[in-house]
């Protein structure tokens, strides 16, 4: 029997879900809204849903599973007013929120009447926002949480979580209360301090007019997030603002020490302090492992050793071309005459970077490496 799923919110992430269901070997129709009917409009012309309902009541109404994609804070709001709409009697809901405390509580209004909500979190995305940047494979090896209410059966979540096989997600189940803390740790919090880093590079930048043009890889690395959606961060950092401010006073304990560290200018203290660091970043498990990618997200990167000739770049990529193999992004580490340069080169999941590997060893003699 046809499965009629309802997708809410059709950007990065309902976008990406849609077009993962699509490989399901199950009879599913995606009936799906968006409150920009361009947005909807192109999902339903590149394939990612088979219909466009007029509004969310209407997709919903007919739905045996509903999945909310929106904003956190909107999906708060769409919750509420779901309260008044006639579901199926089996129906499964869920979202894709990156909180889920408030999420819970909010699908309170329809848990009460009888209804069945998983709170559901896919621990991988981007910078990006919008259905363009939308991929089947973005939540490939990434834990899918899933945080269902109590009155949620283990029939009901088996069903859920089949359904979302074809995402190729690890389904974790955590609490909500869980979830909301160690998110807060590895993702809510360090965008804070992405963002805070680029506002002190915006304020100095007035008195160093140059300075913009050295931020080089570290700092491009450690900010690269801060180019997200503001409206999508706005409503994480409001909904989880307890926990932030849990993070954030930390945060400043350790930069008061950090700040004693280097003013008592102790070498042994301080190489100590990098050498920590460096010691539990390493130990981190890298998708190279092939554990898997989450919060603690690396990309399917692969670094080639190439000298700094003309024409190297180029022959690379016409390589992987024939091959069909598509990259992600491309990027230059270090290059200076007569030093060997480092390319990194990403890859949407392990498998192209494995034949990608295969081909340059077949056809090249660079060294290449997975960090
Ligand atoms: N971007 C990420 O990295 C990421 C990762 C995991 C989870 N999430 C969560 O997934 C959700 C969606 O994030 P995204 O990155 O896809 O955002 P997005 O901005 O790419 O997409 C959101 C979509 O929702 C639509 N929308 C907004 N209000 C609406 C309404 N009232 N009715 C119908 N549609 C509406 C927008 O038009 C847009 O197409 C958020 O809750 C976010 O916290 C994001
Ligand atoms: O890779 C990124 O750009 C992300 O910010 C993705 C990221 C994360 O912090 O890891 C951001 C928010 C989501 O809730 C899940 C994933």
């Amino acid at each position: 029997m046809t499965q009629n799923v309802a997708i809410v919110g059709l950007g990065l992430i309902g976008g990406s879900l849609g077009l993962a269901l699509k490989r399901s070997k199950q009879d599913i129709h995606i009936i799906g809204f968006d409150r920009s009917y361009a947005t909807a409009d192109e999902a339903y012309r590149r394939g990612i849903i088979d219909s466009i309902a007029p509004s969310a009541k209407s997709a919903c109404e007919k739905a045996d599973v509903i999945i909310f994609a929106t904003p956190v804070n909107t999906t708060a709001v769409l919750l509420e007013e779901a309260s008044l709409w006639d579901f199926k009697d089996r129906v499964i809901i869920s979202d894709t929120g990156s909180t889920k405390k408030p999420i819970m509580e909010a699908a309170k209004v329809l848990t009460d009447k009888g209804l069945t909500f998983i709170g559901g979190h896919p621990m991988a995305g981007s910078h990006k926002s919008g259905i363009s940047a939308a991929k089947e494979h973005l939540f490939e090896n990434a834990y899918y949480i899933l945080t269902p209410h109590e009155g949620a059966s283990s029939e009901q979540i088996n069903q859920l979580s089949n359904l979302l096989q074809p995402t190729k997600g690890k389904i974790v189940v955590l609490n909500a209360d869980e979830h909301d803390r160690m998110t807060a740790i590895v993702s809510h919090f360090p965008h804070i301090i992405a963002s805070s880093l680029v506002g002190r590079l915006a304020d100095q930048e007035k008195q160093q007019p140059f300075v913009k043009k050295l931020a080089a890889g570290g700092f491009r690395d450690l900010t690269r997030i801060a180019s997200a959606d503001p409206t999508m961060w706005r409503d994480i950092t409001m909904q989880n603002r307890e926990e932030l401010l849990i993070q954030l006073d930390g945060w400043l304990q350790e930069m008061e020490s950090i700040r004693t560290l280097i003013f008592e200018n102790d070498p042994e203290l301080i190489f100590r302090f990098f050498e920590d660091a460096k010691k539990f970043r390493d130990r981190l498990p890298s998708t190279s492992e092939g554990a898997l990618q989450g919060a603690l997200y690396m990309t399917f990167d692969l670094h080639i050793d190439i000298p700094d000739h003309p024409g190297v770049i180029s022959e690379i990529t016409k390589i992987l071309a024939d091959e069909q193999i598509s990259i992600t992004n491309i990027r230059i580490v270090e290059t200076r005459t007569d030093v060997y340069g480092i390319l990194v080169i990403s890859f949407q999941n392990t498998d192209d970077r494995k034949a990608a590997r295969a081909v340059l060893s077949r056809t090249t003699d660079y060294s290449m490496h997975i960090l």
